[in-house]
């Protein structure tokens, strides 16, 4: 546990403790090596209005997070995983996509002894056309034992049509949809944030999958801290990876996201990477 706090707590939330950089491995891009500034330090109007958040997932060494669309996979080994519910103990809220929803029925709480539900974390699950079935899910069952918060669905609509529905063991919320894009069921995700932030969620750890990770790995604005979990094993071509779009400047193609403030350190047989989003120059 005093391993995983020493790596973790400075790109954890700000209630979450102190924040001192240590086992930080020197490499010569920008700011490794030096303790990351306290978060959210620029009070930009948008950091104010959403969340502190974490984005974070398991890969294999060929940048994949399952075997195939749609496969519950196992990655972390029982250190990492463990090093996972120590991150979900320090958000308020853990979301994911319909997308892993599905195939993997996840609990997404945090499975540490004694924890109170006072201190398990939301799960929140993107869902904009209502393909999940919460009913049957593990995310309700737990929610009905007393082992996991209510999770709240997050679906497309028009929020003067639609008051918020609330079930015991699950919640839904509607939120209008991107005007900007074409498709009816694609929310813009500062609304998205703002909407967790309204409803009292100071922190939220997105865990995925594929589609949300490498969209907002697009949007470093939104983004404080990345804690990715690398197993040493490829999964393969025709595995699900991580991969925001490409960036083109001047018809030159540019990285499209890149970590500044590192921090490394092994668990078991995984490496664990935490770092901060560098905003484009
Ligand atoms: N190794 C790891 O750490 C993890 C692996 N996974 C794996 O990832 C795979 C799933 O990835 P994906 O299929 O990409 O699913 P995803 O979980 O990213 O969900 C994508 C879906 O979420 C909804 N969505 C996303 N952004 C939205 C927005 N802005 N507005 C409205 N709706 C939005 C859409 O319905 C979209 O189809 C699964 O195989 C799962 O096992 C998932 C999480 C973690
Ligand atoms: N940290 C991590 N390592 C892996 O190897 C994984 N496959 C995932 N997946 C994420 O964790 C969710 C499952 O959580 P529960 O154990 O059911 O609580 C899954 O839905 C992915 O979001 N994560």
């Amino acid at each position: 546990m005093a391993e995983v706090s020493e790596l973790a707590e400075p790109y954890l939330p700000p209630a979450s403790g102190p924040r001192e950089l240590q086992h930080v491995c020197k490499d010569d891009s920008e700011g490794a090596g030096q303790p990351p500034p306290p978060a959210h330090q620029d009070e930009s109007q948008s950091a104010q209005e959403r969340p502190f958040v974490t984005l974070t997932y398991a890969s294999s060494l060929d940048g994949m997070i399952s075997l195939s669309p749609g496969l519950r996979t196992t990655l972390s080994g029982p250190e990492t995983k463990n090093v996972t519910h120590y991150l979900r103990l320090h958000h308020d809220a853990i979301l994911i996509g319909v997308g892993t929803a599905i195939p993997d029925d996840p609990s997404l709480n945090c499975r540490y002894p004694s924890v109170s539900l006072d201190s398990q974390p939301r799960p929140v699950v993107v869902d904009p056309r209502k393909r999940f079935d919460v009913h049957g899910s593990k995310l309700a069952q737990l929610a009905v034992q007393g082992m996991g918060k209510a999770p709240w669905l997050i679906h497309a609509g028009d929020r003067k049509g639609l008051d918020e529905t609330k079930e015991l063991a699950f919640e839904r919320i509607y939120i209008d949809s991107d005007r900007d894009t074409t498709s009816p069921s694609v929310i813009a995700w500062p609304l998205i944030l703002r909407a967790l932030k309204q409803k009292g969620v100071d922190s939220v750890m997105i865990e995925g999958g594929a589609t949300i990770i490498s969209t907002l790995l697009c949007m470093p604005e939104l983004v404080d801290s990345v804690i990715v979990t690398i197993a040493p094993t490829w999964l393969g071509q025709g595995g699900v990876s991580i991969a925001p779009a490409a960036t083109v400047v001047d018809r030159e193609r540019r990285n499209s996201a890149t970590l500044k403030q590192t921090a490394w350190r092994q668990f078991g047989a995984d490496a664990v990477l935490c770092g901060r989003m560098r905003l484009a120059d």
